[in-house]
């Protein structure tokens, strides 16, 4: 499978270039071939994302450096979060991590069809105010494995951004895969024209997930994209017994708030590990209503009020 993880060349000359997959820093990249042989010139799909896009005022990119340090929850949280902070705001999810869709059955709609209309696809409805759209909803059996290759994970990706008829939105939070992979590359580039708002960065305080944490943060740099801060999720264990704290996953090396410190990198603040809160979005249950004294519905009600300032400074 093409993979771009850790390896956009320093000087690519982007996939628009005439030189793109000839010149000499794309040597190794695993994309050259694609670029190489692609179409040249801006991509039509750019503008139809510009378009489809208008109506959607923050766009906001979920990313991980490592894989299951809780990035579809938390995006869960957050669209829940922005959700309930204002019913009068509308939230939706694009769930574009094509090879690990979750997003279906943390926001408790696994059983839902899209419709497609003359105007385009139609989010499933997870509140009033909350929509969501993966490409979950496209498979016959949520069993069943998407073994793609980058240009066709690309041409979802821009149906997805192009083709959802999702009304006025105040926020669009997508969900990726972890890494910095085509999917990335595909939703960065056809974001381009459409005024993303900035990148929320998921990771724990361990620093095996800080090291790819600080990739995310470079990639995020090279490819323009604003970062609006970390979020460091499962920093506590609470015992629910003895309400003992302890360092499931110790950071060792200061954590996400001295990375960002480091780094000059927004930090949104710590959510604790909470087995309540896994039980629930696995149940598809919406963790503000059925748990609304639990410290990670405390952090996360705190994290949206911080994510919602940096939204209107950007
Ligand atoms: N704060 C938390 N408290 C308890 N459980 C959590 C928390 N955050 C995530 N989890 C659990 O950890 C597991 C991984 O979370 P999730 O699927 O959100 O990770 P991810 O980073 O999106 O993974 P992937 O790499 O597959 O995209 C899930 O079982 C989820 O319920």
């Amino acid at each position: 499978m093409a993979s771009t993880e850790n390896t956009v060349p320093e000087h690519c000359p982007g996939t628009e270039s005439a030189n793109a997959g000839k010149d000499s820093a794309c040597a190794g990249c695993p994309n050259q071939q694609i670029c190489a042989t692609g179409p040249k010139g801006p991509d039509p799909g750019i503008q139809l994302v510009k378009e489809r896009l208008e109506c959607v005022k923050h766009k906001i990119l979920v990313l991980s450096g490592k894989g299951g340090v809780g990035k579809s929850t938390v995006t869960a949280l957050l669209s829940r979060a922005l959700a309930a902070n204002d019913i009068e705001k509308n939230v939706a999810v694009l769930d574009i991590d094509i090879c690990g869709p979750s997003q279906p059955r943390v926001l408790g709609v696994l059983d839902e069809e899209v419709h497609q209309s003359g105007s385009g696809w139609s989010p499933v409805y997870v509140d009033d105010n909350l929509s969501v759209m993966s490409i979950g909803f496209l498979l016959s059996s949520p069993d069943d494995a998407i073994i793609w290759r980058g240009p066709k994970k690309n041409g979802m990706i821009k149906q997805f951004l192009s083709e959802v008829d999702w009304g006025n939105l105040d926020y669009l939070l997508m969900d990726t895969p972890p890494g910095t992979s085509d999917e990335h590359l595909s939703a960065s580039t056809y974001l381009s024209q459409a005024g993303l708002t900035g990148a929320v960065i998921v990771t724990t305080p361990q620093e095996v997930a800080l090291i790819d944490v600080r990739k995310e943060i470079d990639f995020c740099r090279k490819v323009n994209i604003n970062i609006l801060g970390v979020v460091e999720n499962m920093s506590i264990f609470v015992c629910p017994s003895c309400i003992r704290q302890s360092e499931i996953f110790p950071a060792t090396t200061g954590g996400a708030q001295k990375m960002c410190e480091d780094l000059n990198v927004p930090f949104l603040g710590k959510l604790p590990l909470d087995p309540k809160i896994a039980r629930c979005c696995d149940e598809g249950k919406n963790p503000i209503e059925t748990l609304p004294d639990s410290p990670a519905v405390k952090s996360v009600l705190t994290i949206t009020k911080k994510l919602i300032e940096a939204c209107e400074k950007s």
